[in-house]
């Protein structure tokens, strides 16, 4: 099967190397699209490459009915529509390592340029002029830094920010004293960060709550006359209440990479002398470009042959020892999850997931995710995946519960899915058994040992002298094989079940024949 690519932004050439070299990956490279140009063309990609300047808006996502991922060859992906693309069950990489170093390289040489005016400077000498008084400078030597987001950028900064000197003070709601204590920093609250830095640079993503984080009231607390830098995104900053603070002479001046809106169409923040200004360049060294490249090739490459995403935005990511362990339960929950839609005869309200034994200590939330995918696929269709199906669950108002138990009963490992209607629970449970492959072992309260897989009969009887035979000749008189059979009970002439693997799919009439058989109270096939 051939898979189409498109690449909407300049991506590393010898970073998308790895696509290349797949022979069923068709790689398109249109850059600069229009919104509207790409809203034409995005139906037909099975997979989309973008760093910031593409905008994969909600529309752009309802339009690409074959995407399955859309990879970010970089950090930030505020300009996806992450929401949607979990709707549509369209799998967000990023390469989260990549571009790092240089982001933290170039906020030093902002923070630098600012402090020395070192492109104010530039740009008087290059108009001939030698003026020596206009750019005098400060020094970084004992100011204090303060760093809002000690993520990977931010700490870097402020690993390099020791170096120059600097006291650095940081916040980040994740940031222990512990873990600034060892790097020699100090950890404040914003409010500390804001009030005591000399330069405040800030690393957050942008996202609603850090919208405006530093805002008019901000600038209000800060030290006078103090630099700002904003190498991670517009919007971090009220962009025109730093304008006005600047006026104000409450700001001294600021190093800008990122803007509110980019490209810029309103340049009198960055045409203010005070202000140092890069066109969103953080990322753009050969280096990163490259690795950012590299990593997002990679996933995509993963997702596009079923594999594992190693850094996927809308999805749990696991270590991959964890993974590896994991990954054998894959077939195994996804058809219990099946299984288990088939024996709910009204919609289902709640969900339990039960992990024993050897899935008793493991983060088990990819096999939930696939449980549930398992059981909305039922009367969904394959459009649920790992992505969407917990979306879909709680649009449908079914309550997912995980669990872990130490009771496995007798089995190494044990995976139990409890559904709950209106009128009552059904349960499954299944194994894997060591070189054997996947097994239902239990269907409600009865005993069984069936391969959950192809054609199977369930079917609910009385336990008399002859049930098992009345179904065993019908069925060879509409010609339907039986590769194996299993019966449960509860006592001696009580509620039974049998299971049966049948050749191929019984039709409509069969079944309906099989109901009247008499002791049988239920017959359910279930395809898995
Ligand atoms: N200018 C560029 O070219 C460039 C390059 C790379 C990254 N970036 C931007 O830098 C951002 C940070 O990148 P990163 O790799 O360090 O990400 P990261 O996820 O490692 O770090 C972000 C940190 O921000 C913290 N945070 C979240 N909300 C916060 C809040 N309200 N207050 C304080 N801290 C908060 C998080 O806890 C996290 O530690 C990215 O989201 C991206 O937008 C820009
Ligand atoms: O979030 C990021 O990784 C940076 O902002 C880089 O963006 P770019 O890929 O558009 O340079």
């Amino acid at each position: 099967m051939t898979f189409h690519i498109l690449v909407s932004d300049p991506l590393s050439e010898e970073g998308i190397q790895p696509l290349k070299q797949e022979e069923h990956l068709k790689i398109d490279v249109h850059t600069g699209l229009s919104h509207e140009e790409l809203l034409e063309t995005i139906e037909k990609y099975d997979a989309l490459l973008v760093r910031s300047q593409t905008k994969v808006t909600k529309d752009i996502i309802e339009r690409a009915k074959n995407l399955k991922a859309i990879g970010r060859a970089g950090v930030g992906v505020d300009n996806i529509d992450l929401d949607a693309a979990t709707e549509h069950g369209v799998i967000v990489v990023n390469a989260p390592d990549g571009n790092t170093n240089s982001a933290a390289e170039h906020t030093m040489a902002m923070l630098m340029s600012l402090a020395r005016r070192i492109p104010q400077a530039y740009h008087s000498l290059k108009q001939h002029e030698w003026n020596r008084k206009a750019y005098v400078g400060v020094e970084l030597k004992g100011k204090t830094l303060g760093v809002v987001g000690f993520g990977r950028i931010g700490a870097e900064v402020a690993y390099r920010a020791k170096g120059q000197r600097l006291n650095v003070i940081a916040y980040d709601p994740y940031l222990t004293e512990e873990k600034a204590e060892k790097m020699g920093i100090q950890c404040g609250t914003l409010e500390e960060v804001i009030q005591q830095a000399d330069f405040i640079t800030v690393h957050t993503p942008l996202m609603p709550a850090t919208k405006h984080l530093i805002s008019r009231d901000a600038f209000n607390q800060m030290k006078p006359g103090v630099r700002i830098i904003n190498c991670a995104r517009g919007g971090i900053i009220d962009e025109d209440a730093l304008y006005e603070a600047i006026l104000e002479k409450k700001v001294a001046g600021a190093a800008l990479d990122v803007f509110e809106e980019e490209p810029i169409q309103n340049y009198k923040l960055v045409e203010l002398p005070e202000v140092v200004a890069t066109p969103h360049l953080g990322a753009s060294t050969v280096e990163a470009q490259e690795n950012v490249a590299i990593d997002v090739s990679r996933d995509v490459i993963q997702i596009l042959n079923g594999g594992a995403a190693k850094n996927p935005v809308n999805l749990p990511s696991l270590p991959a020892e964890v993974m590896k362990r994991i990954e054998p339960y894959f077939n195994l929950s996804e058809k219990l999850g099946t299984f288990s839609a088939h024996l709910a005869q009204e919609p289902i309200e709640e969900v339990s997931i039960y992990y024993s034994g050897d899935l008793a200590d493991l983060d088990v939330t990819p096999l939930t995710r696939n449980t549930v995918k398992g059981i909305l696929k039922r009367h969904l269709g394959d459009h649920v995946n790992d992505v969407n199906a917990p979306y879909f669950a709680e649009k449908k108002g079914i309550t997912i519960n995980e669990q872990k138990t130490t009771s496995t009963k007798g089995f190494t490992n044990l995976l139990t899915v409890e559904t709950r209607t209106k009128s009552g629970a059904s349960k499954v449970a299944g194994t894997l058994l060591n070189g054997l492959g996947t097994r239902i072992v239990k269907v409600d309260a009865y005993s069984v040992d069936v391969v959950p897989q192809g054609h199977l009969l369930l079917i609910r009887h009385t336990d008399q002298p002859g049930a098992i035979g009345r179904v065993g000749s019908l069925l060879a008189k509409f010609d339907v094989n039986i590769a194996t059979m299993q019966v449960g009970r509860s006592d001696v002439g009580g509620d039974a079940i049998m299971m049966l693997t049948v050749d191929r799919q019984i039709d409509e009439d069969v079944l309906q024949k099989l109901q009247e058989v008499s002791d049988i109270h239920q017959v359910k096939p279930i395809d898995l």
